[in-house]
């Protein structure tokens, strides 16, 4: 049985995370109540994830919370990190399955009900549905789903599901509410001006949302 919690998921970005770096943003999160983090480099190669990965991983080390690298199979072997994010275009799922093995968590970006119905749970551990807002964050995103089409997503998955994309605390409640396990921000925490107090602002709607 793999042990990984969605409720507050943190994606790193290297530019918005730039004045006080991604360890320490991750470090500051975790502080402050995230779950889960990914390493998320758009531009560095793998080298560099697995440099940062490797620096990210000792950082998360005695909270347990697991690190995940988005994209890349190799570094994210090489860091031994506990999981793979991929997209629908970066990897076949089951590939990405026979490289990292059984024990790895692998996460897969979802955005229609059809792509949800076909995940194979011996192959997928959770999947990432958006986005659900538009963001500037990602510009290549996907038509914006809203939360009509998130609960609509997630009813369709067979695993745990996160809300991402244009996600604030507020909206932990909503997304609670159309099935999500818990929310993935990114310049929700990066670049804020105390990512502790972000996340902890986060997790506190999370238990409000459960409660
Ligand atoms: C938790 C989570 N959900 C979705 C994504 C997006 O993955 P993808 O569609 O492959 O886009 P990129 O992040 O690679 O630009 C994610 N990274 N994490
Ligand atoms: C990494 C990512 N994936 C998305 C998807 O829709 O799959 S949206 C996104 C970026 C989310 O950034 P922010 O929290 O700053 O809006
Ligand atoms: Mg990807």
């Amino acid at each position: 049985m793999k042990n990984f919690d969605l409720s507050v998921y943190l994606v790193l970005d290297p530019d918005l995370c730039r004045e006080i770096g991604m360890v320490e943003t991750a470090r500051l999160a975790v502080e402050g109540g995230a779950t889960i983090v990914q390493l998320r480099d758009k531009h560095a190669d793998t080298a560099q994830i697995i440099e940062t990965g490797r620096a990210l991983k000792a950082a998360l080390a005695g909270a347990r919370v697991p690190l995940i690298v988005n994209d890349d199979v190799e570094a994210a072997i090489a860091i031994g990190a506990a999981g793979l994010h991929v997209g629908q275009s970066d990897m076949v799922a089951a590939i990405a399955r026979e490289r990292i093995g059984r024990d790895m968590i692998l996460g897969l970006s979802v955005e229609t009900e059809e792509l949800a119905q076909r995940i194979d749970t011996s192959v997928v551990d959770y999947v990432g549905i958006g986005p659900v807002f538009a963001t500037v964050t990602k510009p290549d995103h996907k038509q914006p789903i809203g939360f009509d089409g998130l609960a609509r997503i997630v009813a369709a998955a067979p695993v745990p599901a996160v809300a991402i994309g244009g996600i604030k605390a507020e909206h932990a409640g909503p997304a609670l509410a159309a099935g999500a396990r818990g929310i993935a921000v990114v310049s929700a925490i990066c670049g804020q001006p105390d990512p502790k107090a972000a996340t902890r602002r986060i997790a506190e709607e999370i238990e409000r949302a459960r409660a």
